[in-house]
């Protein structure tokens, strides 16, 4: 079923139209004044007249801000006071249709909403997109305002700006976007609009009166942020009478009609039947349906400029619907809007089958849930232990979890992940590899793939710049952290008397795992954390082997800074020590850099009391015994066939081993 054909099931999100607010799905709740403002529709499926939204009546905004601090609360007041969906408990973060946003509570994937909403007399459109906070899907962010001309920037009244509201704010300033800043949950006992007003002055440089005090939770001057969106934010500058020019920003997968892409549209119109072509792949379409998003699909005649909406045009996969691509109509090209920045993978891991005879199964779920969201790239591995499968590169670490999260809900799929490792560089040096490569430089995502020392003049590592915001209190122990995870400090800035911005360029692969559990533990998580992609950095990498009895194991071996190779390798020695049962045989685990070994766990033999029925009687029976026993051991030692169960890899593998 389609995210918004669910998503509709689920909460209740339905179209108020004069003859569905009359009928059996009819809820107490509508607001009658934004009935009659919209185009109207006597059944949702039929088409709308976008017609009556000349470019002069639309506002195309986001909602922007730290993670937790209320975009999607807010969200859904503006949904309610427009009518979009009714006034219920049922519809509590409308625009968080994926089931592991609403467990998270996080918004991972942006949505859209077209609003109907009369000012002063006046039929506005007002185009609301959605984005999600976290760090990891920033990406998501960017994209997003690409659509639009304006922003509304969420602060937190108790917790003041953080390091996302820092970074989300120079988003949109680079994108010469109009800024309504919104101090939010001031309901709140501890809530401090006034501080807040002063750091968004400091920070943003934005008048302390030009702030919004609300309360999304409890509805408090939601109606005035609507008016703001009306008065700051200019329309969108473009024409109908132009040749069509729409903006892809972003695009899901349907499993019966195939790509719906979210366009935006920068000149011209565009309808059922038009034939379009993309600036990017050169393909053809026939436009299907075109339609606004309520935030269920609603379809329209036609969209004109200045609109936002989708479009269904028999593209198979998310890939033909690339974000940033421009569509123009055939026959009359135009000049392609500049597209965005790919995604770039920061984390890469290994997935494996549980039990290799659902790869099959593994594979189609993959295919399906990687056509929805284009930021994963995958590629075939395999590995002696775990069999066939695939090295996956996702935006961060997060973005992991919640792709296997998804994987186990949406496809009811559970798979290993070996370690996350980051994209490291090696600069060749060795003829045979430049030639066997076809370059100098290659990115090593699999730690297998590691160069040797000789034929790299130099290893490189990848480093983003970290923003924090915290509490002063808290500033001497996350210095002391920072220099722990080899961060070089960059800056440090009080933004009121006791909050605290400071910024830091670290190695990536220090900062994927824990970091951030890592500083919200020890600021009792008043700490908040960002970061922006810093490129790359020489460094002193290895390749960390892990030998169980003196073979290595493939799928635990790491890349890793040389001074920190001691610590980790110590600590996966343990680990193994802990999860690998013990057997007839004494089991030497060892972490080793080359043929140096650097750390040593022993798992003593069980030692099976082979003479405990002998009562000491008979010598010859109990040494014929014993000697069996020695035996049998000195055998699997020499095949080095350790049995290690699969669970036991899995386990140290796994992050919550990490803890
Ligand atoms: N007291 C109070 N709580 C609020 C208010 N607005 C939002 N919240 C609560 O704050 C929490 C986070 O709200 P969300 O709307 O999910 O925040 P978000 O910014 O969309 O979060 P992400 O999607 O993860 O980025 C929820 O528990 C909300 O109920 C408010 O005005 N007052």
């Amino acid at each position: 079923m389609a995210l918004a054909g669910r998503a509709a099931l689920r909460w209740g999100a339905r179209l108020p139209s004069p003859c569905s607010a009359a009928g059996p799905l009819c809820r107490p709740g509508w607001l009658p004044a934004a009935r009659s403002e919209r185009p109207y529709s006597s059944r949702d499926k039929e088409k709308l007249d976008m017609s009556t939204y000349p470019v002069e009546s639309i506002r195309n905004f986001s909602i922007i801000a730290h993670v937790d601090h209320g975009k999607s609360t807010l969200a859904d007041r503006l949904l309610e006071i427009t009518g979009a969906i009714s006034k219920t408990d049922h519809n509590k973060q409308v625009l968080d249709k994926l089931q592991v946003e609403r467990e998270r509570g996080i918004t991972v994937k942006a949505q859209s909403a077209s609003l109907f909403y009369n000012h002063e007399g006046i039929n506005y459109l007002l185009n609301l997109i959605d984005t999600p906070g976290h760090v990891d899907f920033s990406y998501e962010v960017s994209r997003s305002l690409s659509a639009c001309q304006g922003v509304i920037l969420v602060v937190d009244a108790n917790e003041g700006i953080q390091a996302q509201t820092v970074a989300n704010f120079y988003l949109a300033f680079e994108a010469q976007l109009s800024i309504i800043p919104v101090i939010n949950k001031i309901d709140l006992k501890n809530a401090d609009p006034e501080r807040v007003e002063k750091q968004i002055e400091k920070l943003f440089d934005i008048p302390r009166d030009e702030c919004i005090r609300i309360s999304a939770k409890q509805g408090t001057n939601v109606e005035k942020v609507l008016q703001y969106v009306i008065e700051k934010i200019p329309p969108p500058q473009c024409n109908t009478a132009d040749p069509l020019k729409a903006l892809v920003f972003d695009s899901t997968f349907d499993h019966y009609r195939g790509v719906i892409a979210n366009i935006a549209l920068f000149g011209g119109e565009i309808a059922k039947g038009q034939k379009i072509v993309s600036a990017h792949t050169k393909k053809r379409y026939e436009v299907n349906e075109v339609g606004i998003l309520t935030p269920n699909e609603q379809p329209t005649h036609k969209l004109y400029a200045g609109q936002v909406g989708y479009l269904i045009a028999g593209m198979k996969e998310v890939t033909e619907a690339q974000i940033g691509d421009t569509l123009f109509l055939y026959k009359q090209p135009v000049e392609p809007l500049p597209g965005f920045k790919s995604a770039k993978p920061m984390v890469f891991a290994g997935m494996y089958p549980i039990d290799q005879t659902e790869y099959n199964n593994l594979k189609s779920a993959l295919e399906r849930l990687t056509l929805n969201d284009s930021s994963v790239t995958v590629h075939r591995d395999s590995s002696l232990a775990l069999g066939a499968g695939w090295r996956l590169g996702f935006l961060g670490l997060l973005h992991m979890e919640v792709f296997n999260q998804r994987l186990e809900q949406e496809y009811n799929m559970s798979v290993i992940l070996t370690a996350p490792t980051v994209p490291y560089k090696a600069v060749l040096s060795s003829a045979k590899l430049k030639k066997e490569y076809g370059k100098d430089e290659i990115t090593i995502i699999n730690p297998a793939q590691f160069p040797d020392k000789l034929s790299v003049s130099e290893y490189l590592e990848p480093t983003v710049l970290g923003t924090i915001v915290t509490p002063h209190e808290y500033i001497g122990k996350i210095i002391t952290l920072c220099q722990d995870r080899r961060a070089v400090q960059k800056d440090m800035l009080y933004i009121d008397e006791n909050r605290v911005m400071l910024k830091y360029l670290f190695p990536l692969n220090e900062i994927v795992v824990d970091f951030y559990d890592a500083l919200k533990s020890l600021s009792s998580g008043y700490a908040s954390f960002d970061y922006e992609d810093a490129g790359y950095q020489s460094a002193d990498l290895i390749k960390m082997d892990i030998l169980v009895n003196g073979n290595p194991v493939e799928e635990l071996a790491t890349i890793i800074h040389r001074d920190k190779a001691y610590a980790a390798g110590k600590l996966l020695c343990e680990r193994l020590k802990e999860t690998i049962p013990r057997q007839l045989f004494e089991i030497a685990i060892q972490a080793a850099i080359g043929k140096k070994i650097i750390a040593r766990e022993t798992l003593k033999a069980y030692r099976k009391n082979v003479v405990a029925k002998c009562y000491g009687g008979d010598i010859t029976r109990r040494m014929k015994l014993l000697k069996r026993q020695a035996e049998g051991k000195r055998l699997m030692r020499k095949i080095g066939n350790v049995e290690v169960p699969r669970d036991a890899f899995i386990r140290v593998l796994k992050r919550e081993t990490d803890k």
